[in-house]
């Protein structure tokens, strides 16, 4: 497999009015084509920052983030990221929010027409091209978001807690809807969230940060074949294993982060 992204000794530094914040010290890790990555850690290890340095919205302090041979400096065209607030506009219909990112760029219409129709198939939203978000479910909204990351067919995606609004049935309909898409669209992706149970279901590889400063504790390599079935597969041994394994590393960091 070919390294997609190579992160090397990055650091971040804030620097604010009570004086400098340690975000992220000295991570170094290799993402390759068609990964499914998730990152878990308390509360404040600096997940978020990371994803906001691979899409170049925020800088790196020190260190360096290479995208396929192009180290990243400014924003990041070749990365779709669905940050945990999504940009989904009350006052467009589906379509014409699915369409937004595709206006952006200057895509004639015509094209954008043909491009937001499969993507509304993608996600199962094709009936509902002509309906406004407050007529939505939260699901539905969530779906609204995703096809609007990846109307522009990005290879890597970066998700920040997509679905950690939503109740827990729903977020494994939505789990599964991501993994068939990850599958049939061949992406690599980078996924955060709080749920530990979420990253082992989906992920092939769990990153365990330590809390602030955060670095990369333990990896953690998930051997359940794929495809997965995301409603079952908390019952396999491997799971459990998993489980135990991440939780023993985890669980220091949150008691003594942020999070209490
Ligand atoms: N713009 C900023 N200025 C100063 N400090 C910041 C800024 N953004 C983030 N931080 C701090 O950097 C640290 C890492 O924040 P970040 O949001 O990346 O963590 P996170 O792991 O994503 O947290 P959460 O799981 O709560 O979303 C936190 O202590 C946060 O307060």
């Amino acid at each position: 497999m070919d390294a997609v992204i190579d992160i090397r000794g990055v650091e971040k530094r804030y620097v604010g009015r009570k004086g400098e914040t340690v975000a992220l010290q000295k991570v170094d890790l290799t993402i390759d084509e068609g990964e499914f990555v998730a990152f878990v850690g308390p509360s404040g290890c600096g997940k978020s920052t990371l994803l906001n340095m691979i899409s170049g919205v925020i800088e790196i302090s020190s260190g360096t983030i290479v995208q396929e041979g192009q180290a990243i400096r400014g924003i990041n065209r070749r990365v779709g990221y669905l940050t945990q607030t999504d940009s989904v506009l009350p006052w467009r219909t589906v379509e014409d929010n699915v369409a937004l990112p595709l206006e952006y760029r200057g895509v004639p219409r015509a094209e954008r027409v043909a491009r937001v129709k499969r993507m509304l198939e993608l996600v199962s939203l094709e009936h509902f091209a002509h309906a406004f978000p407050k007529e939505l479910s939260g699901g539905m909204r969530k779906r609204v978001a995703l096809a609007q990351m990846l109307v522009y067919e990005p290879k890597t995606l970066l998700m920040d807690e997509p679905f950690g609004a939503l109740d827990a049935q729903l977020k494994l309909v939505m789990q599964a809807e991501l993994l068939k898409i990850w599958q049939s669209e061949k992406k690599t992706i980078v996924f955060v969230t709080h749920d530990l149970s979420e990253a082992i279901a989906v992920a092939s590889r769990v990153i365990v940060f330590s809390g602030r400063p955060g670095r990369i504790k333990h990896v953690e390599e998930i051997a359940i074949p794929y495809p997965r079935d995301v409603f079952k597969v908390r019952f396999l041994p491997e799971f459990e294993r998993a489980y135990e394994s991440l939780w023993q590393e985890l669980a220091p960091e949150i008691e003594r982060g942020e999070d209490l």
